[in-house]
């Protein structure tokens, strides 16, 4: 607003000559408090006032020009000049009247003091007003206090973050009415508190505080404050994400393999260094670059474009061939960029890889075996191989008896599988569920045997462990005892063992009560029982009560048929032990197998096949190469006779294959045996070691 709006036109002018007598009357005729001194052309040279009269008449001086007392620092108003001004200088309010002049320094208007007083508060009025109508426009709350901390302004965010209504804040102690807002702290030091963070309910705010200063006095204070609530949650949600990634990328750091991420477009987001170094590049270089230009024969970009996964592809990198899987990632139903992976750096690690991971199949299908074998006689007549007429028909025989309770000897050459029997026995009988414990007698120092078996009572010799030791046949109650190397026993042995069997009861060594036991016994022996009753080193009469049942396995010699489908058989088990796979045995060796006499039966098939497997490298079948000189010294003998067999050969064939005959005609008994063929038992078992044959 300009000064001519407001103020008084009715200018009084008179000339500096004019008497102040007649000035006076002048002013009391107009009713006015004073007049503008101008000069012969009008311009403005002074102003005076009713005070300057009053000051003169004291004095006598009524008489003089108005020049005399008249004010010559007059402050004189432009029109132009904005009202705004008048607000500045504290000396405009020191006269009662102000002239207003033009351009020309000539007066055109007078302003008194009440019109600029009445002004200034209408205007201070209105930009209070105006102020309020902005601080309740802002979105930030702002409380403002006196020097004496009552409120004086409240706007309408802080009423709506504070829950407060400005009508009853205003006014009052801002202690009383909001205790945390620290302007009584400001009021005090003085001192502002700058992006203070506080809780309000359920926001969190953000404060500024100061201290409102006038004339180097605290005036006030004032609080202008945000709910950041929002504002934290999305901090904390991307210290989240800043983690998250972090997390990721150490993640990806970790990783063997190599990883890229592309953008939609095909330009590299993030390289892990395994890439990088596989790369010879800097992974960080290569960010922002597309991916062409980087890895070599790469289709990241088109997986990204096309959305179509890529799974184990050979891709040539850096002149090796490498496994890679290209997946594209998708967000919100849309392909944003592709992540790929080599997950072998050269076709030679995934050959290696798959080479472990047979080995350890292997190795794991053989533990099993193994632990099969510790639990219990896994064992079944399905194990057993061979389809000779003389296996299947043994077989036969053994699973009858393997349904009742009687004792069954095994007899046999070492290592034709006479353990497995038993095994097989016990787990076709009734007692399958019951434990299978055996017990070699052979290996058992004598003098321990027979604790061993029968167990011994707390105190029954020195260093007997305390609360007694049950024997094998009480831990084999309701299962099977499997008495392997039973020849081996001692007569004394055998006297307590034909005890156990008749009374079925046992008594533990210092024991002074016998014990029930409900075990079925399978005895075993490569040893010529008979044999030793005529020398008087078997109890007969135990022999007859182990002899119920008694099965003998024939060597593998006299099946040599079961030869091929016991090699394949036992090769399966020795590749699950050794890091090779074999397929099998070649035409030529199998003839050197079929030609060899086998002393030490499957089980030596089973270590010459494991040696064979242990010796190769790469090949896939077992060569007369792999072979142990022996057999190939045999086959050669062989062949040297194949030419014309003399008499003597044709002979022995005949005698072995009569003694063989007559054997099976005596159900094994060897006695019998020798009678049907009319010789000496003595000359029969002569016979016998001779021909490698046994019982
Ligand atoms: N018919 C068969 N089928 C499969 N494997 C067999 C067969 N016969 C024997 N074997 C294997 O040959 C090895 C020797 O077998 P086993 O221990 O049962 O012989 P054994 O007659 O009890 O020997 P020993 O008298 O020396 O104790 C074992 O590894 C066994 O699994």
């Amino acid at each position: 607003m300009r000064v001519s709006d407001i103020m008084n036109t009715r200018v009084f002018t008179i000339p500096p000559t004019t008497i102040l007598q007649e000035a006076a009357a002048i002013f009391d005729r107009n009713r006015i408090d004073g007049a503008l001194v101008v000069d012969g052309s009008g311009h403005l040279i002074g102003l005076i006032t009713k005070s300057h009269l009053i000051k003169a008449q004291a004095k006598n001086q009524m008489d003089q020009q108005v020049d005399a007392v008249m004010t010559t620092s007059v402050f004189t108003l432009r029109d132009t000049v904005s009202l705004s001004e008048l607000q500045r200088p504290n000396r405009v309010f020191s006269y009662s009247v102000f002239p207003v002049v033009d351009s020309e320094n000539r007066p055109i208007g007078i302003i008194s003091r009440t019109d600029l007083v009445k002004y200034l508060s209408e205007k201070s009025l209105r930009l209070a007003e105006e102020m309020q109508a902005v601080l309740n426009a802002i979105y930030n709350g702002v409380i403002v206090t006196d020097a004496e901390g009552i409120v004086t302004m409240f706007n309408r965010a802080a009423e709506n973050l504070t829950g407060q209504n400005a009508v009853n804040v205003i006014g009052r102690l801002v202690d009383d009415v909001m205790p945390n807002t620290g302007l009584r702290r400001v009021l005090e030091l003085g001192a502002p508190e700058l992006n203070q963070k506080q809780n309000l309910g359920n926001c969190q705010i953000l404060t500024n505080r100061s201290p409102i200063l006038k004339n180097n006095k605290i005036a006030g204070a004032v609080a202008i404050f945000q709910d950041i609530t929002q504002l934290s949650a999305v901090a904390a949600e991307l210290e989240e994400v800043k983690s998250l990634k972090s997390t990721l990328e150490s993640a990806l750091e970790s990783f063997f393999e190599n990883i890229v991420i592309v953008d939609k477009k095909g330009y590299i987001k993030m390289m892990n260094s395994s890439y990088g170094d596989y790369l010879g590049l800097d992974q960080h270089d290569v960010v922002g670059k597309h991916v062409t230009e980087v890895i070599d024969n790469t289709r990241m970009h088109i997986v990204a474009a096309t959305g179509k996964a890529e799974v184990a592809e050979v891709q040539r990198i850096r002149d090796k061939d490498c496994v890679v899987t290209r997946i594209p990632i998708i967000k919100d139903g849309e392909v944003i960029g592709a992540v790929g992976k080599s997950l072998f750096k050269d076709l030679k690690d995934l050959k290696a890889m798959a080479r472990q991971m047979n080995t350890l199949q292997h190795q794991l299908e053989y533990y099993k075996e193994e632990l099969r074998k510790v639990q219990g006689g896994k064992f079944t007549f399905d194990s057993i191989v061979g389809k000779s007429e003389k296996m299947e028909w043994l077989k036969t025989v053994a699973v009858k008896a393997a349904k009742g309770n009687s004792t069954v000897l095994v007899l046999g050459e070492s290592g034709t599988g006479k353990e497995l029997f038993a095994h097989a026995i016990h787990n076709a009988s009734g007692r399958l569920h019951g434990p299978l414990i055996k017990v070699n007698c052979a290996a058992v120092p004598e003098n321990l045997l027979e604790s061993e078996l029968f167990g011994y009572d707390e105190g029954a010799f020195t260093g007997a462990r305390r609360g007694g030791k049950p024997g094998k046949f009480e831990l084999a109650n309701g299962g099977s005892i499997f008495l392997d190397e039973i020849g081996d026993m001692t007569l004394a042995m055998q006297a307590k063992l034909l005890r156990v069997l008749q009374e079925k009861e046992i008594e533990r060594v210092g024991g002074t009560k016998p014990v029930k036991v409900d075990v079925r016994v399978i005895a075993a022996t490569n040893r010529d029982l008979e044999g030793m009753i005529e020398r008087g080193d078997f109890r007969q009469d135990l022999y007859y009560r182990l002899n119920i049942i008694s099965l003998q396995i024939p060597p593998l010699r006299e099946r040599k048929e079961d030869i091929p489908l016991l090699s394949s058989t036992l090769l399966k088990k020795i590749n699950n032990q050794t890091p090779h796979w074999v397929e099998g045995v070649s035409p030529e060796a199998m003839e050197i197998l079929m030609e060899y006499s086998w002393p030490g039966n499957v089980r030596e098939l089973e270590n010459i096949l494991e040696r064979a497997v242990n010796l190769m490298d790469e090949e896939a079948l077992i060569t007369p190469d792999n072979l142990p000189p022996v057999l190939k010294k045999q086959h050669k003998n062989k062949d040297v006779d194949e030419g014309g067999k003399h008499l003597a050969g044709i002979m022995g064939d005949t005698e072995k294959q009569a003694i063989y005959r007559a054997l099976e005609a005596a159900g094994g008994n060897k006695s019998k045996a020798a009678q049907i063929l009319g010789i000496h038992r003595s000359g029969f078992y002569q016979k016998l070691k001779k021909y490698g044959l046994s019982v």
